[in-house]
């Protein structure tokens, strides 16, 4: 499970997922788009509008799914509550991993019932090239030894260990710098998908101005 806020997608979410299921022989990547994202300001678009960008952006790309199931609850979108419901769907033997980026993972003991994630799955960090902040004290205990060292190590475990990964590609690409350079009527060519570029240009969104069409909240 890859969840984010996709608002909008863009090539660092997309090369991520792929190399995460190279790199830890996934089957798949459920990429999951938060309906109404817990401990962050509403998103710039809609949740539809946000899953659609993320559909154009994984087009045909093989092992990655855009999955609505986040947008078919109402509340925030916790994460613990996603991997219940992968956990209910693909049954107990499944080995479920969430993915999280070095930022989010900052601010995983904030989460709601952190011990309910590592009860369900293993968590993987992506690294970042633009964070490296050190550990808060809150998140230390929380991992307390939970941590391993190699994808071997996290796989023989069925769930509740912690992998940090650097993976082969390490693209500083974010959201924030897309919408700001979208709002700014700047350039976001080779930052995120063509289809999805083209998207945004022709639905008008994130233009900054309130007459851009889906550009509503949620
Ligand atoms: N360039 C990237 N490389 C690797 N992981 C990323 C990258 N950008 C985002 N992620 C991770 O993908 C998940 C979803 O990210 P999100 O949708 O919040 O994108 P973002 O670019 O961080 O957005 P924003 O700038 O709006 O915060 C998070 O776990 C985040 O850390
Ligand atoms: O479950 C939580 O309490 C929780 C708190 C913050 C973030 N998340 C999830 O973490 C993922 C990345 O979040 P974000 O804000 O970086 O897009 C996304 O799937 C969020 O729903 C989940």
């Amino acid at each position: 499970m890859l969840g984010g806020t996709f608002d909008p997608v863009h090539l660092g979410h997309l090369r991520s997922a792929v190399e995460l299921r190279e790199v830890l022989g996934l089957d798949r990547v459920h990429m999951i788009p938060a309906h109404l994202p817990p401990h962050r300001a509403a998103p710039g678009v809609s949740s539809r509008e946000r899953l659609a960008m993320l559909c154009l952006g994984i087009g045909e790309t093989p092992g990655l799914l855009a999955d609505d199931r986040e947008l078919r609850r109402d509340g925030p979108s916790y994460s613990v509550d996603t991997l219940a419901s992968l956990r209910a769907e693909l049954g107990a033997q499944a080995r479920l991993i969430m993915a999280v980026g070095h930022d989010a993972f900052l601010r995983l003991a904030e989460w709601r019932d952190p011990e309910g994630l590592f009860a369900q799955a293993h968590v993987v960090v992506i690294e970042r090239p633009d964070h490296g902040a050190p550990l808060p004290s809150r998140l230390q205990s929380l991992l307390a030894g939970r941590e391993v060292a190699s994808v071997e190590a996290l796989l023989a475990e069925p769930r509740g260990r912690l992998l940090r990964l650097s993976l082969p590609t390490r693209l500083a690409i974010s959201a924030t710098g897309i919408r700001r350079r979208l709002a700014e009527g700047r350039s976001v060519h080779y930052l995120l998908p063509e289809a999805v570029r083209a998207h945004i240009d022709s639905r008008g969104l994130y233009r900054g101005d309130d007459a851009a069409p889906g550009g509503e909240t949620r």
